[in-house]
């Protein structure tokens, strides 16, 4: 019988074992089958392969964002309490359900929060004007390469009082969202090539997000300490964390929530 209890584990395989579980909440495996992790990887496998075209777009993305949300939970002992309190809205006999999350407030500006420290594309897709332009005073030549530096706009301190503190707070009953009006938060660009799954993208990081924290209870394996952790970010498209975060879950459900039974 896998136990959840006290395994240390890399993060993506991690996160790619739970994607599984989140995805097909409705089937349950019995007990009795004692599937092993490494059926469900061959599971994850298949089911990769088989939606690899649709998922592909999305899976660093949300695996970024994933990462460092609990990266500042972790390092935020207050807010991982208090983000738990889905317990109220979820209780303990079921997992949490797509249907749950409009009544998950503090959940949505956790989100929302992390997605201002950590936009997972920085500096959006390179875009091209077709035409030359003035933009605050400076010529842009036609064809020129734009790069949208969101990293830096979300940390501007004209947009946000301490803007580089993790403070989920200030986005609770904050009109500001992430569909591209707001132009201080824009994780999924703006305009005409904004993400074209932009309210996938956002229901997919607030379910999974919540199913790993009403599920688990989360820890640094040994007695690492939150204040060193390392918090790098690889230089790419996107910014995952340099060195992927270890952590501990430990189960906070019935066991028969966790597994899943018949082949998928
Ligand atoms: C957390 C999740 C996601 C985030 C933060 C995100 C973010 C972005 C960003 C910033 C862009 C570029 C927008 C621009 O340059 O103005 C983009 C484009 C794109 N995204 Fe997403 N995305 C996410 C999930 C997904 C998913 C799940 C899919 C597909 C299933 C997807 C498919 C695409 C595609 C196809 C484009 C290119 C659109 C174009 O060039 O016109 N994204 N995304």
């Amino acid at each position: 019988m896998p136990s959840m209890n006290n395994f240390v584990v890399e993060w993506e395989r991690f996160i790619m074992k739970v994607k599984v579980l989140a995805f097909f909440p409705a089937k349950r495996i019995d007990d009795s089958k004692n599937v092993r992790h490494e059926e469900l990887s061959f599971l994850i496998q298949r089911i990769f392969e088989d939606c690899k075209e649709g998922l592909m777009a999305g899976s660093e993305t949300f695996t970024t964002i994933i990462e460092w949300a609990f990266v500042e939970l972790l390092k935020h002992p207050k807010v991982m309490k208090k983000a738990q309190d889905l317990d109220d809205v979820v209780g303990h006999q079921r997992i949490v359900d797509e249907k749950d999350v409009p009544q998950l407030k503090y959940l949505q500006a956790i989100v929302k929060e992390t997605f201002h420290l950590h936009p997972p594309v920085p500096t959006l897709i390179p875009h091209e004007n077709f035409e030359s332009c003035e933009v605050g005073g400076y010529h842009v030549s036609a064809k020129s390469m734009i790069l949208v530096n969101l990293w830096d706009i979300h940390r501007n301190p004209c947009a946000y009082e301490n803007p580089l503190d993790f403070n989920p707070e200030r986005f609770v009953g904050s009109v500001i969202d992430v569909k591209g009006n707001d132009f201080q938060l824009l994780p999924f660009g703006s305009g005409r090539r904004i993400c074209p799954a932009l309210s996938l993208g956002l229901i997919m990081v607030q379910i999974y997000l919540a199913r790993l924290l009403h599920s688990f209870a989360w820890k640094l394996p040994r007695e690492e300490n939150i204040e060193e952790l390392d918090m790098s970010e690889k230089s790419s498209l996107t910014t995952p964390k340099a060195i992927p975060l270890q952590v501990i879950p430990n189960a906070r459900l019935p066991f028969h929530l966790y597994v899943t039974s018949q082949h998928i």
